[in-house]
């Protein structure tokens, strides 16, 4: 492999021209960067940390690596509401990473925060001898007492999703070279999903700007361990209609052909969808962005399923936990 620049050249090669867009990062040549969010906004804060053949594959391509590493923690900020406004980013290198990896990582990371508008303010770069990771840490704002919650389900709320999901859990199966049976159209299309989240910043940005009442979160880990998030934060339970999840064509093509598939849309995680609950009305409001795929009830902690056959049935917790 060839020779890696030190520590402080990859930074000021790789990384600085990409902080150079915004003050607030002191050209990435101080302690610390410093900003104000705007008037009237508080502060948003998430992290995330990406570990590679556990978030992602050491063999997947360093550009896209970069965009799933903003966009999963651009997704968390959306999941509170929040505009993103800077990231800071932790980077440990594993013995394997060339710079051209690094340079095509760090090109990647640049493109996704001109097109999402986020800064990059700072960050620390390690070289370890175990595998590589990112951590990175988003800032976002969003006007003061506005942010979106996960206790705010009430009984009687309608459960609704943006986009679709399972094709990221579905696409790392085809990734592994699994589902064959699907055409390649299906396939590159989920594999795209694993590889690129897609924060939903604007719908999230549409629910503080009703100023109504929503509880909402992202779906990082599947949709059946992480709703009763919403439902131990908010002291309810849920009624989930599977025939409502929306799927896409691709994923619809997967369950049809093995029905076995429906756990990596129950449980697969990944999918970077929000699951939203508010008031029909309020739910009504947001249009076709979002899907209704059931209803919030007074059960507290239990999380019904309807099956194809209309019988109800206890939806089996699961969902990605590092260590289970
Ligand atoms: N090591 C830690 N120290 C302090 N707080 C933590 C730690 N790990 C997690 N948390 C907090 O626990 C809560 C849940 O964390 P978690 O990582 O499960 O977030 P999530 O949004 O549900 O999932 P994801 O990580 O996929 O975004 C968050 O408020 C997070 O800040
Ligand atoms: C190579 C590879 N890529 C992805 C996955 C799936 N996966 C890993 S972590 C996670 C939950 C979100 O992470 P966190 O809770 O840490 O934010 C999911 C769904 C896998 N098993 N292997
Ligand atoms: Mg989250």
């Amino acid at each position: 492999m060839a020779a890696r620049s030190g520590e402080f050249d990859l930074i000021a090669r790789h990384f600085a021209p990409i902080a150079l867009r915004d003050p607030a990062a002191l050209s990435l040549k101080d302690d610390a960067a410093v900003f104000t969010p705007p008037t009237g906004c508080e502060v948003v804060v998430t992290t995330d940390a990406l570990v590679s053949d556990v978030h992602f594959r050491n063999l997947d391509a360093p550009e896209l690596i970069a965009k799933k590493v903003l966009r999963v923690n651009l997704s968390d900020l959306a999941a509170m509401g929040a505009t993103p406004l800077g990231v800071v980013l932790t980077a440990g290198y594993g013995p394997d990473v060339s710079e051209d990896w690094i340079e095509r990582f760090a090109k990647g990371f640049g493109k996704d925060c001109a097109a999402y508008s986020v800064a990059l303010m700072g960050g620390d770069t390690v070289g370890t001898p175990g595998p590589t990771f990112f951590s990175l840490t988003a800032f976002g704002y969003v006007a003061t007492g506005m942010a979106l919650r996960r206790d705010q389900a009430r009984p009687g709320d309608l459960l609704a999703v943006t986009g679709t999901l399972g094709d990221a859990a579905i696409g790392l199966a085809v990734l592994a070279g699994d589902c064959n049976d699907l055409d390649d159209v299906a396939r590159d299309h989920l594999k795209d999903r694993y590889w690129l989240p897609r924060p939903r910043i604007d719908i999230a940005k549409s629910c503080v700007a009703l100023g109504k009442r929503f509880a909402a979160m992202d779906i990082s880990d599947g949709l059946a361990g992480d709703c009763r998030k919403i439902c131990a934060a908010s002291s309810v339970g849920m009624t989930i209609d599977r025939m409502k999840i929306p799927l896409s064509n691709a994923a619809l093509q997967a369950v049809e052909h093995d029905e076995h598939r429906w756990q990596n849309v129950l449980a697969g995680g990944d999918d970077y969808e929000l699951l939203i609950a508010g008031a029909p009305d309020d739910v009504a409001a947001l249009g076709d962005h979002v899907t209704v795929i059931g209803t919030v009830t007074d059960k507290v902690g239990q999380v019904e399923l309807i099956g194809p056959d209309g019988k109800m049935a206890e939806l089996a917790p699961g969902g990605f936990d590092h260590f289970r």
